[in-house]
């Protein structure tokens, strides 16, 4: 019972850190910037007092504006007179009205994750951004409550660019959704499927159509969001090129849908993680999920063993994946990011994560939260 007391202990005071580590809005937001850092994908998180004057590496946002608002911002879209503006750096100044809940999705309005917030929290104000790591800086900042993240796909396995910004940010997982994901061809209004030379998508999505663009023949390239591809195609009114999107952003963005349903797999799921600066108190009353990430010491069976620490306890694991963390000499370090179906309230969890914490060289519960038990 001590040792069971003891983990309940770190679990609670990592909490009581967090809070904290709360930060009101600064008083001079517009003085903060965030060193942004194109290829190496490590986050400078903004230090308290870190005016980021002139600092050398500061690159400034990565912006999705010189793509798409320079080159023709002067067309009207169908009965969108006032679509919202995705956050950008310099907005950190600004502050929300109204009441309801506000969330952070990476992409523009018509993005998958826009819907996957509105699944998770039905009447959120969803509050669309850049960058993920600007959805993460805008919880971290009180300009919204939560943020959604992509994490993994049915097709496309998991999203490991997000898993490591799980763990470069202090947020808590405070819950997840399953959304199905129908991509449509979209082009602009005339444009037939034989006049397609190119098309437009989030890699991912591209990944998901993997046979009907190969059949299509067309070249495929990459854009941040699916939604911001569909903007592109219709902002420059392209004759060559269609976006694959979702059907409210053909609807958002006055395109034609070609063809519906193009993924490979009519079952083609999203996993969502839905972040907040403060991690839910763990319940039992209905199945929770736990997410982790550790480290371990070089040699044979450390794997095994950390595994170990679960199935002796009868705990299922639902996930489990890698990163590489970093190269050391002639070997690489590895983070294993593994999802438990059990609540850090219940005692075997604890317990588990006791028998890890023996050996892990690095452990974090990223979350405890209520499982997703709805179809997609
Ligand atoms: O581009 C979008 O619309 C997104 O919401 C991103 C995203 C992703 O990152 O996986 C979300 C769901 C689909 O799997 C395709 C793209």
């Amino acid at each position: 019972m001590a040792s069971t007391a003891v983990v309940r202990t770190r679990w609670f005071q990592r909490s009581s850190a967090v809070g904290e580590d709360r930060r009101e809005p600064s008083k001079t937001p517009s003085m903060i910037a965030i060193r942004w850092r194109r290829k190496a994908f490590a986050i400078a998180s903004v230090q308290e007092g870190d005016t980021g004057n002139g600092g050398g590496n500061n690159i400034g946002p990565l912006e999705l504006n010189t793509v798409f608002d320079d080159l023709q911002p002067e067309i009207a879209f169908k009965d969108t007179p006032s679509l919202p503006k995705p956050l950008s750096v310099s907005d950190v100044s600004g502050s929300f009205n109204g009441s309801r809940l506000r969330v952070a999705y990476q992409g523009l309005p018509g993005a998958y994750s826009e819907a996957a917030a509105a699944k998770a929290y039905p009447n959120c104000e969803a509050v669309p951004c850049e960058l993920f790591e600007i959805a993460f800086d805008a919880v971290e900042r009180w300009l919204v409550e939560r943020a959604v993240l992509p994490i993994e796909n049915s097709l496309g396995g998991s999203i490991h660019r997000n898993y490591d910004l799980l763990l470069h940010h202090k947020l808590h997982i405070v819950g997840e959704v399953k959304y199905a994901v129908r991509h449509c061809l979209l082009a602009n209004p005339g444009v037939k499927r034989e006049d397609l030379k190119r098309v437009l998508s989030h890699p991912q999505a591209l990944a998901q159509c993997e046979h009907t663009l190969t059949k299509l023949g067309v070249v495929r390239e990459a854009v941040d969001d699916t939604a911001g591809a569909a903007k592109f195609v219709a902002v420059n009114k392209l004759q060559d090129a269609g976006a694959v999107a979702s059907s409210s952003a053909a609807e958002i963005y006055g395109l034609d849908i070609l063809a519906q349903d193009i993924q490979d797999d009519p079952d083609n799921v999203t996993r969502f993680l839905m972040l907040a600066r403060e991690p839910i108190i763990p319940g039992i009353d209905k199945p929770f999920k736990t997410s982790i990430v550790f480290s371990l010491e070089e040699g044979p069976g450390v794997l095994f063993n950390a595994l170990a620490v679960f199935a002796m306890r009868d705990i299922n694991l639902t996930k489990a994946c890698f990163n590489i963390l970093y190269r050391y000499t002639w070997y690489f370090d590895y983070l294993f990011y593994v999802d438990f179906e059990a609540s850090m309230a219940a005692v075997n969890a604890q317990n588990a994560l006791r028998h890890l914490k023996e050996f892990a060289t690095f452990l974090r519960v990223l979350g405890s939260y209520p499982m997703d038990m709805s179809q997609a």
